[in-house]
C-alpha cells in the first residue's frame, strides 16, 4: 500500500516512522510519502489560507497550493506504478471512521490523506478531485480537533495493522472488537499477566485452570459485561442469531 499525506505540519507525521506503522514500512508493506503543502506556495510568506467568502470566523485553506500539490502527488504515484487512489479527507463533518471502514481502506492500493487546518479546505478542491478519483470525508469522533493530522495517525494505524504480515499473529485482528461476526461489536474484556499476585490482587481462577472452554466462556461473559456497561448501544447491534444459550443467560443477567 502507498500512502501520501499532504500537510502544513509534516513533523506531526513523525509517529509514522515508529512502532507498528514504522515496522510495516521497514517490511515494505507500506510506502509512505509526506508532503509539506507550503512547498506548493509561491509567495514569500508561503501563504496557504485566506479569509472566508461570506465572512465569519477563522481562515480557509486556498485552492492553489492544494491543487498543485495533489496534481503532482497523483502524477508521482501513477508514475511509480500506483493505481486507484482514494483521497481521504479528515473532517469533523465526515462519515464516522469505523473498523468496517478500516477494513475497506486496508484493501485499497493507495490512500492520499489531506489533513487540513484552519476551518478546512476551499470546497472546490474536493469538488475538482471527485471528478477524477474517489474522495471520502471521514471523522474519527464526535469532538473537535484543530486539524486533521491526528486523524491521519489514527486511521493509518487502524488500517496498517490489518495489512497482511504486519501484525505478529495473523489471526489477532480477527478477534478485534468491532471485527465482523456474531461478536462483531463487543468490547474486549479484562486481561492479566504475571505476576500471579500484585499488591494483594490475584488472577481470576478460571484463567489459571488451563480449561480452554471455560476460559473462552469467561472471556465472552466479561466482554458482554464490559459492553453492557460502557457501550450498551453495541449490544443492540450484535447479530443475536450468533448467540448461544449461555450468551442469552449472560445478557439476561445484565438486564437484556
Ligand atoms: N477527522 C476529524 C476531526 C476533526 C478535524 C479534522 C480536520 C480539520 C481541519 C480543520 N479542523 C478544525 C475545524 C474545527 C471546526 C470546524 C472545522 N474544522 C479540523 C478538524 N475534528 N474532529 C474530528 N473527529
Amino acid at each position: 500500500m502507498r500512502l501520501d499525506v499532504v500537510t502544513i505540519f509534516p513533523e506531526y507525521l513523525e509517529p509514522l516512522n515508529v512502532s507498528l506503522v514504522g515496522k510495516a514500512r521497514a517490511r515494505g508493506r507500506l510506502d509512505v510519502h509526506v508532503h509539506d503543502l507550503r512547498e506548493w506556495t509561491h509567495d514569500r510568506h508561503n501563504t496557504v489560507d485566506d479569509t472566508p467568502y461570506g465572512g465569519g470566523p477563522g481562515m480557509v485553506m486556498k485552492t492553489g497550493p492544494w491543487g498543485d500539490c495533489l496534481d503532482e502527488t497523483l502524477a508521482d504515484g501513477y508514475e511509480a506504478g500506483a493505481h486507484s487512489p482514494v483521497i481521504v479527507v479528515p473532517t469533523p463533518s465526515g462519515r464516522p471512521f469505523t473498523q468496517e471502514l478500516a477494513v475497506e481502506l486496508s484493501e485499497r492500493p493507495w490512500l492520499i490523506f489531506t489533513p487540513a487546518r484552519y476551518e478546512g479546505i476551499d470546497r472546490r478542491v474536493m469538488d475538482e478531485y471527485t471528478t477524477r478519483v474517489r474522495v471520502i470525508e471521514v471523522s474519527i469522533g464526535d469532538y473537535v480537533l484543530a486539524g486533521g493530522e491526528a486523524a491521519v495517525l489514527v486511521i493509518t494505524e487502524a488500517v496498517a495493522r490489518l495489512l497482511p504480515g504486519v501484525l505478529g499473529n495473523a489471526e489477532s485482528h480477527r478477534d478485534d472488537s468491532f471485527a465482523p461476526g456474531a461478536m462483531a461489536s463487543l468490547l474486549e474484556g479484562p486481561v492479566y499477566t504475571k505476576p500471579p499476585e500484585w499488591r494483594g490482587r490475584g488472577i481470576p481462577e478460571v484463567l489459571l485452570s488451563g480449561h480452554h472452554g471455560k476460559i473462552a466462556r469467561w472471556r465472552r461473559d466479561e466482554a458482554f459485561r464490559r459492553t453492557a456497561l460502557n457501550r450498551p448501544d453495541l449490544i443492540e447491534r450484535c447479530d443475536a442469531s450468533g448467540f448461544d444459550k449461555k450468551d442469552r443467560e449472560m445478557l439476561s443477567i445484565l438486564g437484556w
